[in-house]
């Protein structure tokens, strides 16, 4: 870590700590670990960020009306979730896409052309972690606003490592062992001996009040703190994100979990990593937020612009299902498509205990409303809703450019 570029202004301490050589067989190495002071920070919410503060408040107020209006909140918070996990996952270098996430979770894992090109167990493997990411996800947005401590994160922790490859996962336990980021190790979070009395204070702040400022403000600042103490061998990344989400909820901003800043966070990712540094260097609180407060708004209309088709198109389907007198099992089977707009025969016969055939008539009379398609290549065989994976799944940015294939 380049211990220069820390000023008098860094928000902790500096320690001299060891390291194993990165050169095999090498001698240990001198560098620095960085110590975050307990938060709040010593710093003042600055006039000239008030009015990005205001036009956030603004957005997460319509996303809230809009998800209050919602008759079914499964309609927006399962592709949100589906995203995060995609997303959040992509940050850490997990690449699966949201066709793959939803047909692992369809089957917990499909017999899907790729697997035969990349390498199953790799590629099972990047499916599993993703699927518990979502997972983990969809189970946090159940707890509402209840308070948030250490023992939930490792709980989070625990569910998002299970069953994952990798020896240095060590689910739902805080590390025993020094960690840095990235290969030159440009950020060096706190030693191992020095990690309880930073997750003490933590574990206290989260749940102390009142809350410093603002809850949009406060949930940025414990999203750095945990960042900066990195308290897991893995997946610090992924569960402060998620921890994020949730900080939102916890303290009023929103009163369910619908505002995910992976996405956005992706996108300008270089951008995100320096500004959790300038933070520890130098003190740069300002830039921090500015940068936060700029990807709410983002996310917070992208999110409502895509509530607003969702809920477009389900008036539309429910119309057609009606023209065309589909009974009361074919509006639950539209209803499903909803939770993942892919669906096996096989499960939805199960699901709705009718014979296979029965299933595949229901599928294909969808196709002829024009609801679903098949799947080509895809056994078992399996239908998709085209318009709700587009609107609902789609990697795309807000302006409009797809960034990655479905
Ligand atoms: N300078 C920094 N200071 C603090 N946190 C940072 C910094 N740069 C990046 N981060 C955070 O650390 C995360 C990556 O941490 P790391 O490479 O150790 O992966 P990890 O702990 O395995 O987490 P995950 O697997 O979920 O990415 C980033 O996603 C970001 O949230």
């Amino acid at each position: 870590m380049n211990r220069d570029a820390f000023t008098a202004d860094a928000p902790g301490e500096l320690v001299s700590i060891r390291l194993p050589s990165r050169r095999p067989g090498g001698p240990w190495e001198e560098d620095w670990s960085f110590i975050p002071h307990p938060l709040p920070p010593d710093w003042e919410f600055p006039a000239q960020l008030w009015p990005l503060l205001a036009a956030a408040k603004e957005r997460v107020g319509v996303l809230e009306g809009l998800s209050r209006l919602l008759p079914d909140p499964t309609v927006l918070l399962r592709p949100l979730v589906a995203r995060e996990a995609v997303l959040s996952s992509k940050i850490e270098g997990t690449h699966v896409t949201p066709r793959e996430l939803l047909l692992f979770e369809l089957e917990g894992g499909p017999d899907d052309p790729d697997d035969a090109v990349e390498g199953e167990s790799e590629r099972r493997n990047a499916r599993r972690e993703t699927a518990n990411l979502a997972g983990v996800l969809r189970v946090a947005a159940e707890r509402g606003g209840r308070p948030l401590g250490l023992a939930d994160l490792r709980g989070m922790h625990a569910a998002l490592m299970a069953g994952v490859r990798g020896s240095d996962r060590h689910p739902g336990r805080f590390r025993t062992v020094q960690v840095s980021l990235g290969r030159d190790r440009k950020f060096i979070p706190p030693p191992p001996e020095r990690l309880s009395d930073c997750l003490d204070a933590f574990g206290a702040y989260l749940t102390m009040s009142p809350r410093f400022q603002d809850p949009l403000v406060d949930a940025f600042l414990v999203h750095y703190q945990f960042e900066a103490i990195h308290p897991f061998e893995d997946g610090n990344g992924r569960i402060g994100r998620l921890l994020l989400a949730l900080c939102f909820v916890q303290w009023g901003a929103l009163t369910r979990p619908c505002l995910y800043l992976s996405p956005y966070f992706e996108r300008f990712q270089q951008e995100y990593y320096d500004r959790l540094l300038a933070v520890s260097a130098r003190g740069d609180w300002g830039g921090w937020i500015e940068y936060c407060l700029s990807g709410v708004v983002e996310s917070a209309d992208d999110t409502v612009r895509r509530c607003e088709r969702l809920l477009a198109v389900r008036a539309d389907f429910t119309r057609r299902v009606a023209a065309a007198n589909g009974g009361a099992r074919l509006v639950a089977v539209v209803d499903g498509l909803f939770e993942s707009p892919f669906v096996r025969v096989a499960g939805l016969a199960d699901r709705h205990g009718v014979h296979y055939n029965t299933a595949l008539g229901d599928c294909r009379r969808l196709v002829d409303l024009g609801i679903l398609e098949e799947v080509a290549d895809l056994k078992p065989r399996t239908f998709r809703s085209p318009d709700l994976f587009h609107i609902a799944y789609d990697l795309t940015e807000p302006d409009g450019l797809v960034y990655t294939g479905t």
